[in-house]
């Protein structure tokens, strides 16, 4: 009936929910003593010995009992709020560093959309568990058994009854647990594939409306929530179900007590006052363990997210790197180096050395293994065999804070966020506003932004309100402030306008005097400067050397180059 492994995942909670169930606990108690005051007064008045200072001296103690009780249930409330913030707390955080330790590619081993659901709703479902279920489970099985020593005083075989009817709901309870655990992954399931296709649908709306699919896709999308649809409706008619069947036996329990009150009383076994004292308490009885079922189908599905959750934190996490690069320059070494993706092999055998300073291209048809290249050398894999040196180190043995404070790595799709042009251009807000404006001025953006607000100028969210080109150029400008002594381009120019790429280019060339460039490319008229240019096809590296030298050898470059130059003429 409960997860020991929630439990164990937030052992502090264990402290509220035992402060939680002793202020309820303490409550009860009030409870029985304030019934006791009642049964008192109506035995007295139906006997008719009821006098004033009986009814001031229970009138006393019945606003005491009511103040301490009404203090222990605030008292109750107030563990239970704390305990569940921090239940929040430590799973979003544990979820967090899981996604940090997986590293830039998480999203391989669970999807963002996924990720957000868990980590808002299911966390939150997670706190019914812990606030309201986890502290009720124990008071269920402490209320009865107070109730049964309080009832036995005044009629043993009433409390004996009472307390054989309690277990029938935690088994109703655990009959329904197996079929509800299999229909709320169900739920689960259901509710994260909408999410994932709701979050793609809403980004590809545009594309979707391009090519007139945005029905089609609403229709699939619709089809989907109907799914949703049917699993809630299931997981609510399993609720209402269950419910009803503890309601009847909790309203049989405490019906049947207040038969047994009357009966034993009727037959004089038990005083009017024992007979008033179980009708009322019998109630009592059944109420926690009631509470605990209406508590049990929310924690449940509390319980269907964390299952989930333990999913991703058992995600196997990248080897950690600890050593520290040395200060001295970095150069990099691939040797006999073979990866594949899913035992697809997509690099062969490749063996390469980029010293420090040097301006590397690299080129070949789509889909060769240039990206996953970088991706390498970023540390974003770990499975490779061969070798993968810098400083003569094994990469996956470097601390990637040691390593990528010195490495930039710049693709065609920048990150803009929503924010001002400074927040932008410096996160930390470490730089001068000279300083800002010379990387802007370096990328020809500061007449731009002058004309606008300058650095305070307000960028939407994805940088909507600039072009691509922009975009890409305020992407180049905050990589030349890190200034960094690596520097990695993947197709960084692709995608954008004419001006902007000519900026850009001119911009690496400019920096490949003092850094490590490389330089990852379709266009083979960017790359005819750097010292060396590998050509990459299907995994292998089939070629290299500097642009004249390629031009002679008759091979796939030169094949490349001409075929480029022509379309470039025939385009201009
Ligand atoms: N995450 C991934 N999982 C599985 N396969 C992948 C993954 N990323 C890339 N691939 C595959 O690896 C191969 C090489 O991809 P890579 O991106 O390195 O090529 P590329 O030469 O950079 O291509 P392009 O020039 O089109 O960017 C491709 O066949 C691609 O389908």
């Amino acid at each position: 009936m409960f997860d020991k492994r929630l439990l164990r995942a937030v052992p502090k909670t264990k402290t509220f929910v035992m402060k939680q169930v002793m202020s309820q606990w303490i409550a009860l108690l009030m409870n029985i003593v304030f019934t006791i005051m009642i049964c008192f007064l109506f035995t007295f008045l139906l006997e008719k010995r009821l006098e004033m200072k009986h009814l001031i001296y229970v009138g006393m103690i019945m606003i005491v009992i009511l103040s301490i009780r009404a203090k222990a249930l605030k008292k109750a409330i107030l563990f239970s709020f704390e305990g569940a913030n921090l239940v929040k707390k430590i799973l979003r955080q544990r979820l967090f560093e899981k996604v940090l330790s997986l590293g830039n590619h998480y999203h391989e081993a669970v999807s963002t959309s996924e990720l957000v659901q868990l980590s808002v709703e299911g966390i939150n479902q997670l706190e019914t568990y812990f606030a309201l279920y986890l502290p009720q489970l124990f008071y269920s099985v402490l209320a009865p058994i107070t109730l049964f020593i309080v009832i036995s005083f005044f009629d043993i075989k009433s409390a004996f009854i009472l307390f054989l009817c309690v277990p029938l709901i935690p088994l109703s309870i655990i009959c329904v647990q197996k079929f509800a655990k299999k229909l709320l992954s169900k739920y689960w399931n259901s509710y994260t594939t909408l999410g994932d296709s709701f979050l793609e649908n809403l980004q590809g709306l545009t594309t979707f409306k391009i090519y007139q699919s945005d029905g089609f896709k609403q229709r699939q999308m619709y089809q989907e929530a109907q799914n949703f649809r049917k699993v809630t409706m299931r997981v609510l008619i399993m609720q209402l179900n269950s419910i009803s069947i503890m309601d009847i036996v909790a309203y049989g329990g405490a019906g049947l007590g207040s038969y047994m009150g009357i009966s034993h009383y009727m037959n004089e076994s038990i005083s009017l006052f024992g007979a008033l004292l179980i009708i009322l308490l019998s109630f009592e009885f059944f109420i926690p363990l009631r509470q605990l079922g209406s508590f049990f189908h929310i924690a449940m599905n509390g319980m269907a997210a964390s299952d989930k959750i333990f999913k991703i934190l058992d995600i196997e996490n990248k080897h950690q790197g600890k050593e520290m690069l040395k200060q001295d320059l970095l150069n990099i070494e691939f040797s006999h180096l073979s990866f594949q993706y899913d035992k697809r092999p997509i690099l062969k055998d490749i063996s390469f050395k980029i010293q420090a300073g040097q301006f590397i291209g690299i080129v070949g048809e789509s889909g060769s293994g240039k990206s996953t290249i970088a991706k390498l050398v970023m540390g974003n894999y770990q499975h490779y065999d061969g070798s993968l040196l810098i400083q003569n180190q094994e990469r996956y043995d470097i601390a990637d804070t040691s390593f990528l404070k010195r490495v930039m790595y710049i693709t065609h799709e920048p990150m803009i966020f929503k924010g001002t042009l400074r927040d932008n251009l410096d996160f930390y807000h470490q730089y001068r506003d000279e300083e800002l404006y010379l990387a802007l001025k370096k990328v020809s953006l500061n007449q731009y932004f002058k004309q606008l607000e300058g650095l305070d100028t307000l960028i939407l969210e994805a940088g909507s309100n600039l072009s691509g080109g922009q975009r890409q150029r305020i992407n180049l400008a905050r990589a030349l402030l890190a200034d960094s002594e690596i520097y990695i381009f993947d197709e960084a120019t692709s995608q954008i306008d004419v001006e902007s790429e000519e900026n850009i280019i001119a911009i690496i060339k400019e920096l490949a005097r003092t850094k490590t460039i490389i330089m990852i490319t379709h266009r083979l008229s960017t790359v005819t400067d750097c010292d060396e240019i590998l050509v990459m096809q299907k995994g292998q590296l089939i070629e290299r050397g500097k642009h004249q030298k390629l031009m002679l050898e008759n091979g796939v470059y030169q094949k490349l180059f001409y075929q480029q130059k022509e379309l470039e003429a025939y385009q201009g």
